[in-house]
């Protein structure tokens, strides 16, 4: 017996490392890592904890590219109208009046429960004070690549927006060698929020500091028609002509594309983020991502902020995703469950840059594990689990999760902080919200 080894043993493995589901095969892991996947006829180890998954799914943790994790304060606050009103008359105004660390500390803790709790191992992040949403992130015990916002308007903890790259490469330089589950990242709002200069200045700090560049783009129809009346070019043109599509940079949203802006994103290995909980609701279209993987291009879901979703349950992000693009496309064929399944955890690890460290229970990466339990009247009988996962599971139906080999949820009850005062310090900061 090895000290120190956890067996997660029974159910259905679903490593991701290959389209195969292993029935009651097993999860070695050691030291936070996995050490090992067994079919059901593979002899097993001696080991000092065993868990048993027997009637669950054993597989990577979700990796959510894309939110804005203290947004889970304005949950609710504004639906059914389109981004511009959403942004400019509710959003904007709401963050200026109730935007500080304290209220950015409380969303963003709330915003990691819920995700822990529904399968979430990384979230992929952006916003203002985000050291404060790090320190959540650590404190619940998540895995996250954690941006810092830029925009050319004075923002929340950034009055002069002169300064505001310069307050982002600070945040990444005081998180870089900080705790191992946080990459910190820089976060352009968007190519028509920043002025050219904060674009390619942001990218070359983040060259320069060795982190991915983030930015929402070609969201709404009229972003690029914008762009096109006043320059004549794409916004996937504005940020090449910048050198900012390289391999290091994930474009999020993405749903106005021309086939030469897909070309051009593919030709230059950068990453895509697909929020369609928020661009169904915002009304702002869908993402080409059957055609943008097809190019080759790594695209992974993002839920968005809770205030545009509203929820930050992956599992409904996936279910959405395979039968949007079915419905849209008019072939049932197109987002299978696999791919579905693909794009919500090896391929999103891939699109955030940590590809080779989460996403799939390849022995030597990071332990990083839920099992859903299919033991549930929606979820009977369990003809294939990998359907379930995608069109009948939900956030609920996630039992355990471990991050990093450790368990951070436990029979549907997370283990790292007090759930109830969390929701409590939430809602007293939204009773102040008119
Ligand atoms: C610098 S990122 C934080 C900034 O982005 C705003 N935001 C949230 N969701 C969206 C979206 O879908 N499109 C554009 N901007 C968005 C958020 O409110 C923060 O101000
Ligand atoms: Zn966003």
């Amino acid at each position: 017996m090895t000290r120190g080894t956890t067996l997660i043993n029974g159910g259905w493995v679903i490593p991701m490392t290959d389209r195969e589901v292993y029935e009651g095969g097993a999860v070695l892991v050691k030291d936070g890592v996995v050490g090992a996947v067994f079919r059901a006829e593979d002899e097993l180890p001696e080991v000092e904890t065993v868990v048993d998954a027997a009637g669950c799914v054993v597989m990577p943790g979700l990796v959510n590219t894309h939110c804005h994790s203290p947004m889970s304060l304005f949950r609710g606050l504004a639906d059914d109208m389109p981004l511009a009103s959403w942004l400019n008359e509710h959003i904007f105004p709401a963050e200026a009046a109730h935007i500080n660390p304290e209220t950015v500390r409380a969303g963003a803790l709330l915003s990691c429960v819920e995700m822990l709790l529904s399968g979430t191992t990384t979230v992929c992040d952006g916003y203002f004070y985000e050291g404060e949403v790090a320190e959540a992130v650590v404190e619940t015990g998540m895995r996250g690549v954690l941006a810092h916002g830029v925009i050319d308007f004075p923002a929340p903890g950034v009055p002069d927006p002169s300064e505001n790259v310069e307050k982002a490469a600070a945040f990444v330089e005081a998180w870089k060698d900080r705790w191992p589950l946080v990459t910190p990242s820089i976060f352009c709002h968007t190519p028509y929020t920043c002025s050219e200069k904060t674009l390619a200045v942001a990218k070359e700090a983040c060259r320069r500091l060795g982190v991915l560049f983030q930015i929402h783009v070609a969201e709404t129809e009229d972003e690029v028609q914008r762009l096109k009346e006043e320059r004549g070019i794409s916004p996937y043109q504005l940020l090449d002509d910048l050198h900012i599509l390289d391999e290091t940079t994930l474009l999020i949203h993405n749903v106005w594309m021309s086939s030469r802006d897909m070309d051009l994103v593919a030709r230059r290995g950068t990453t895509a983020s697909h929020n369609p909980g928020s661009n169904t609701k915002l009304a702002s279209g869908l993402c080409p991502a059957s055609a943008l993987m097809e190019k080759g291009i790594h695209v992974g879901l993002g839920t968005d902020g809770a205030a545009s979703n509203n929820n930050l349950d992956l599992f409904n992000d996936m279910q959405l995703t395979a039968k949007l693009h079915k419905a849209y496309s008019l072939d049932p064929v197109a987002m299978d469950a696999w791919t579905v399944l693909e794009m919500a955890t090896l391929e999103g690890a891939k699109a955030i840059g940590l590809g080779g460290s989460i996403g799939s229970l390849l022995p030597g990466k990071r332990a990083d594990i839920i099992l859903v339990d299919m033991n549930k009247p929606h979820l009977t009988p369990t003809h294939n689990p990998v359907s379930h996962l995608v069109y009948a599971a939900t956030g609920a139906d996630v039992r355990d999760v471990f991050v990093e080999g450790r368990q951070v949820v436990k029979g549907g009850r997370l283990l790292t902080v007090d759930v109830g005062s969390v929701m409590a310090e939430v809602n007293r900061i939204a009773a102040f919200m008119g």
